[in-house]
């Protein structure tokens, strides 16, 4: 293995040092480093470096929908996002909802190289939402899955809810819920408001998604188990995890990369690439969940990566599939929405996007600081750089990214996975 010495590049957003890295280790950080013959050097001037990056929720689409994606496209596209590990949500065909299916995927992701993929498993059979899948099976076999999700659809049964949150503290797991109530969101196909009035497109209210999420809170205070709340998307659930936490109530919460930048105006093109679960809101809501995520309510950014293929998104809005792709541009979005803006820091981003859902997920040698002795999972980040997003140049099977055509600040440079480098000049390296 190649040992490699980065020059010159701001350690977590800090101090300009150089980093040695040797037998898929930080080796050490710091000038004047002791190199070893044949290290190859990175020239890391003005260039951020990060703790490679954790996504706590990924569709990776295989098995089953192997058209839209599938684990080895996945994770390349992962890798070109600076990540180096991603949770894959169980909505597959067949749902990851036995030992069998999350150790396929499991292993798919070991064979890819390209990040490390973590299955979630799903909460109920089928996700169908009236029995509880084998969850211990799954905590057991050799993907040792610690977070549960039927993502895609609520588990909206309040008992089943409650039984699945006391069933998983055996073993210390995580519930994911999507927050979304779904007698009020029937036919739902944008946000509701006086825009969806407008179009003429059945409204997803904000009490949809709040309902759900207070509801949980309470749950798991009575259970005393772990809740995470997927894509929070409005101002009043950001209300609602803020007082709740306050209070010392245990939660976690996501925001995407989306919910962080784009607004509920974009459904009147009527184009289905804006289409997504949940839907885009208002500008209000968007300063919320920044705000959220900026002081600490929101835990971290996770991308909701939904490849859809074209025959999904290439019709009319009501018939398109709900979800937008968006590992490749999760840190470009969050730079211009966050940092630009100066609401966050990159060591904050390095806590969000790193250190906290690695935790969240219980992603063993991941999130860890730049520092000697952890394992090199690091991504170098270009913060001057600038790139137009190209739809067709994605890494992803899918093209359905909602960025498309927009300039966004930021660029990975490369990426390493246990000292292995997955992109260099910001190209795929192998
Ligand atoms: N976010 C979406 O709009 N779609 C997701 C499902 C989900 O995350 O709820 C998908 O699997 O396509
Ligand atoms: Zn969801
Ligand atoms: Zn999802």
């Amino acid at each position: 293995m190649n040992a490699y010495l980065i020059t010159g590049a701001s350690i977590t957003g800090g101090e300009v040092a150089d980093l040695l890295i040797d037998n898929g280790e930080i080796v050490a950080v710091g000038t004047g480093l002791d190199v070893p013959d044949g290290a190859e050097t990175i020239d890391a001037t003005g260039l951020v470096a990060l703790p490679g990056l954790v996504d706590l929720h990924t569709h990776l689409r295989e098995p089953g929908r192997e058209d839209a994606e599938t684990v080895l496209t996945g994770t390349r596209a992962a890798a070109l996002g600076g990540f180096t590990a991603v949770f894959a949500m169980a909505n597959t065909d067949p749902v990851a909802d036995t030992a069998g299916v999350v150790e396929q995927v499991w292993r798919l992701g070991r064979e890819s190289g390209y990040a490390d993929v973590y299955p979630i498993g799903a909460v109920t059979v089928g996700r169908k939402g009236t029995q509880l899948a084998e969850l211990g099976a799954m905590a057991d076999s050799a993907a040792r899955v610690r977070v549960f999700s039927d993502d895609g659809d609520c588990v909206w049964d309040a008992a089943l809810m409650r039984r699945a949150l006391e069933y998983v503290k055996a073993f210390d797991g995580t519930i994911a819920q999507h927050a979304q109530e779904p007698r009020l969101t029937q036919g739902a196909q944008m946000n509701e408001g006086a825009l969806s009035g407008v179009l003429g497109l059945t409204g997803w209210p904000s009490v949809a998604e709040e309902a759900i999420i207070a509801r949980d809170i309470l749950l798991n205070a009575h259970v005393g188990s772990k809740l995470h709340v997927c894509h929070l998307s409005t101002k009043g659930s950001v209300e609602i995890v803020r007082a709740a936490k306050k209070r010392g109530y245990e939660v976690t919460a996501e925001v995407t990369p989306h919910h962080l930048l784009l607004t509920e105006d974009l459904a009147a093109s009527y184009n289905p690439v804006f289409k997504v679960n949940p839907p885009l809101r208002t500008k209000e809501d968007v300063e919320a969940v920044r705000e959220g995520l900026a002081d600490g309510t929101i835990d971290i950014v996770a991308t909701d990566h939904a490849p859809h293929p074209v025959e999904d998104k290439d019709c009319e809005w009501s018939a398109a599939a709900f979800g937008m792709t968006g590992l490749e541009t999760a840190v470009s979005v969050v730079q211009h929405a966050m940092i630009d803006t100066k609401l966050m820091t990159w060591a904050d981003v390095a806590d969000r996007m790193s250190y906290r859902p690695a935790v969240i997920g219980q992603a063993g040698d991941h999130g860890r600081p730049l520092e000697a002795g952890a394992p090199a999972n690091v991504v170098l980040v270009d913060p001057a750089a600038e790139r137009t997003v190209v739809p067709a140049e994605s890494a992803s099977l899918s093209r359905n990214t909602p960025f498309g055509g927009m300039t966004l600040p930021g660029k990975v440079v490369a990426t390493f996975l246990r000292g292995t480098p997955t992109v260099l000049d910001g190209a795929l390296s192998r």
